[in-house]
């Protein structure tokens, strides 16, 4: 139903994502804009390809994001009063985000909220994503007034969402063996720089996980952080990487692990080679058992949560 105050264009609801290849052929063009100027050599290009191979030859992330879009549009379009239009828009690769904004001004846009796929702002990924809007709309001369939800790592339905990841992983273990079980939270490092820089994303990372292992009822003893999936540059970044993180927890008696990465909302390559297959293989060797629980995906209380982040923005507009 159409609001009598509101008969003109849909307010626009943005979703912007990473991106990934749909195909191995997709890789050389989808790693030049990630490192953006800096030169792949032959090695990173054949590694990481090869990652990909492993994983099905490309990124599950687009179709998750598609689905999880379509599953936030549903809950909001019934909370909301206004006709809302849904766009989806990524940062390395198709659908770019600044085309999203190009139909977004053709479609006769004005007023807009935008989310990034990531619950935790940093300097080197939200914002990244927020300046491409604004340079979609200088490219094309357009103006859209944007609402951007810049974080949501502390919301109850995403904390929940990720506690009860946590149990199922341990409950995977049999009934005797859980108090022994240990639960390794995770996300993206960034280079160490960003600490200096007083950039929040750490912080919003270790707010999130204090948050998620007390939901999941674990003793401070039962649960550590790790960083995983660090960029290939020389800079130092953000650790300890889960490998090594795997070694020092086996060294002090550790065996069975929970993996719950709490920075990705959707199962891709940094979980599905860097955990399922790379830290499996480090597990492997040390003779630990790890249970990676699946990612957020379309769980119900995670769309909740980005349907109740966006409504507030709605709102912010109306
Ligand atoms: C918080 C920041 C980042 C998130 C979240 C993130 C998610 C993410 N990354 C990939 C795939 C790749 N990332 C790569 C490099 C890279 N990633 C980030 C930051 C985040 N990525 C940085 C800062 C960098 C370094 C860029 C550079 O200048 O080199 C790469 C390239 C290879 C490498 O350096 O390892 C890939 C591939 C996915 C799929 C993903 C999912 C949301
Ligand atoms: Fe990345
Ligand atoms: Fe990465």
């Amino acid at each position: 139903m159409t609001d009598s105050t509101h008969t003109e264009a849909p307010l626009g609801v943005l979703f912007m994502a990473y991106g990934g290849p749909e195909s191995l052929e997709d890789m050389p063009g989808y790693l030049a804009d990630i490192r953006a100027g800096r030169v792949t050599t032959q090695a990173v290009l054949d590694e990481i390809t090869n990652n990909y191979r492993q994983i099905g030859g490309k990124s599950p992330l687009p179709e998750f994001t598609r689905a999880q879009v379509e599953a936030t549009m549903q809950e909001l379009q019934a909370r909301v009063q206004r006709p809302l239009k849904a766009y989806i828009g990524m940062r390395h690769w198709n659908p770019w985000i600044e085309d999203a904004v190009r139909e977004m001004l053709d479609d006769g846009i004005t007023q807009a909220v935008a989310i990034v796929l990531a619950p935790h702002y940093s300097s080197m990924s939200v914002a990244k994503y927020q300046k491409k809007i604004k340079a979609g709309l200088s490219m094309n001369h357009g103006h859209i007034d944007f609402e951007f939800v810049n974080e949501y790592h502390t919301e109850s339905g995403y904390v929940t969402a990720l506690a009860n990841r946590v149990r199922e992983g341990i409950e995977a273990f049999p009934e005797g063996e859980r108090d022994d079980v240990h639960v390794i939270l995770s996300a993206h490092s960034l280079p160490v720089r960003i600490l200096r820089e007083g950039d929040p994303y750490a912080d919003q990372l270790h707010e999130s996980a204090r948050l998620i292992a007390a939901a999941a009822g674990l003793r401070d003893d039962q649960w550590s952080w790790s960083y995983q999936s660090a960029g290939r540059s020389p800079e130092p970044w953000l650790g300890p990487q889960l490998d090594e993180h795997l070694r020092d927890l086996s060294g002090r008696g550790i065996k069975k692990v929970v993996s719950v990465p709490v920075g990705f909302v959707s199962d891709h390559v940094e979980i599905l080679f860097d955990i399922d297959i790379a830290a499996q293989e480090t597990a492997a060797e040390l003779g630990m058992t790890l249970v990676r629980p699946p990612a957020l995906n379309t769980d119900p209380l995670f769309i909740g949560t980005l349907a109740s982040v966006l409504e507030r923005k709605v709102a912010a507009l109306s």
